[in-house]
This record gives C-alpha cells, structure tokens and sequence, in this order.
C-alpha cells in the first residue's frame, strides 16, 4: 500500500473534526475525500501531506509511518509527493515555464536546458505549449489548473493530492482536467487523491472513496463513488451524491412542457 492511514484522529486543539478514519491508496489508484462543507476534508488532507500531526492514529507512506520518522526521512517522503492547489498557486511574477521549472530546481537532479525541455513536454501535455511564457494572470482559471498540474507533476511524484481541481472551472475545462488524471494515473501509476465537491468529476474517475460526517464526526461510507451512490445505505451519503448528479436528475413529473413552436 503507498499511503495508508489508520485510525486518525484529526483536532484543531481540543476541538476534534474527525475520528476513526482509516483507508489505503494502491499505486494506480484515484482515492476521494468526500462529504459536505466544514466535515474536515482540507484537514484530512493537510494530514496526509504532513503539515498537520494527527491527535491519534497514524499516516504510513510505503510502510513508513510519517510522525514517526526522523526529520530526514519526512522530507524525503515529502518530496515524493505533488500537490495542486485549489488556487493553482502559482508564482504570480513568473512565466508559466518558469513555474513549472520551479519544483526540478528544488529537486536540483536536471541541469537548466533539461529542465527547461522536461517542462516544455509537460506544458504541452496539458494543452498549454503556447502559453509556456505568459505570467498567471494572463491565462483563465482552466488554464491556471492545467499549469498547476503541470507543476505538481513535473517530477512525476508517486503521490498525488488534488484538491478542489475543478472548482470554478466550466463543465469543459473540468471534463478536460478529469481526462488528463485519469490519463496521468494510466501513464505513470501514481496513486491520486482528490478533495472535490464535483460530484460528475468523482464519479467519472475515482476508484475509492472516503466520505466524512460532520454530524458524528467519524467517516460514514467508503467505496467507489458510483457505488456508494447506488447502493450506500446512509442517507446522508446518499443525498449528497445525488445532488447536481446529471445520470441521477428526478424526472419531471406531471405533464410535460409544450413545446414553444409546435
Ligand atoms: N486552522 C484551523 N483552526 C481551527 N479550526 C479550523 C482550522 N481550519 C479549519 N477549521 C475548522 O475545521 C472544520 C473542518 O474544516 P475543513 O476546512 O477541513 O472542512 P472541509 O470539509 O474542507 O470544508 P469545505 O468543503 O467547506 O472546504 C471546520 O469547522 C473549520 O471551521
């Protein structure tokens, strides 16, 4: 297992968000926090990439556990991990090449023209090519995520956290950014966790899934998204993932609506 996690218990002080939340992450595998607003999946999240030290339980990266290990050893694990941010986040003052050149100076294994040519291959996998020397601010917020990706996979980490990658993005520009996951984990095998709210984008590429309660502040359900909404017993797990579900939408009922020129 790449990322295991047992029996965690998440608190900001003494205030506890969730408890008892244990899951594993194969290689090849997209894993999904879900549940509604405020139930602790950021948190969950800023565990799993280690700014934030569980109260209870542990986080094991390919059978280390992460508290425990020295300060060396995190890094390292740390280093093995990609992260797109919700914003993007990316360097507001530097090309979009430049950005994407950023985390193989920190890894500092390339000279300069094979970093440059590693980033240009990766910019051109995710459409933006031509966009490789414009600043941030002058590309929409599909492009922002794309270029995010990019930099968070640059150095092709065995271990990826998305979080909220389709949040504000039209239903194209998602759809796109969904293909290029699910063709990232066909192509290189990293194991992907996303954080999203997206219920089309969940259930068109995650595996497995965790979904967090806020009420009982303990996990509810865990399984494929697909599967959890067809079959899920909770019936908060249900509600929410029939929410906005395109395939899920009631019928109408009752007559139906004349048509406006019959
Ligand atoms: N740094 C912090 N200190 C104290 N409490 C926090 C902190 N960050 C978040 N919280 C609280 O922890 C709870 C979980 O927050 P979190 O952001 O993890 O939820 P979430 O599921 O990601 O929410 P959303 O879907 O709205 O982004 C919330 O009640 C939030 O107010």
């Amino acid at each position: 297992m790449l990322l295991q996690v047992t029996d965690l218990e998440m608190r900001y002080g003494p205030r506890l968000i969730q408890s008892g939340v244990s899951f594993g992450v194969e290689r090849g595998t997209i894993f999904a926090i879900m549940g509604g607003s405020g139930c602790g999946k950021s948190t969950l999240l800023r565990h799993l990439v280690g700014l934030l030290a569980p109260a209870y339980g542990t986080v094991t990266i390919e059978g280390t556990d992460f508290w425990t290990a020295d300060t060396a050893t995190r890094e390292q694990l740390r280093s093995g991990f990609g992260m797109l941010f919700q914003s993007g986040a990316l360097w507001s003052s530097m090309s979009l090449l430049e950005n994407v050149c950023l985390p193989l100076e920190l890894q500092g294994k390339l000279d300069a023209p094979a970093r440059e040519a590693r980033a240009h291959e990766v910019l051109a996998w995710v459409g933006l090519e031509d966009a490789a020397h414009q600043l941030p601010a002058d590309i929409s917020g599909g492009m922002k995520k794309r270029a995010g990706l990019a930099r968070a996979i640059v150095t092709e980490p065995p271990l990826l956290f998305l979080d909220e990658p389709s949040a504000g993005l039209d239903p194209i520009s998602s759809r796109r950014l969904d293909d290029l996951v699910l063709e990232l984990r066909e192509r290189s095998g990293c194991a992907i966790v996303v954080v999203s709210h997206e219920l089309p984008s969940l259930m068109a590429i995650a595996d497995d899934g965790i979904f967090l309660d806020a009420d009982s502040k303990r996990p509810i359900a865990h399984g494929r998204p697909r599967d959890l909404r067809d079959h899920a017993s909770h019936p908060t797990v249900r509600a929410f993932l029939h929410r906005e579900d395109p395939d899920h939408r009631p019928q109408p009922v009752g007559p139906q609506t004349p048509a406006l020129n019959p």
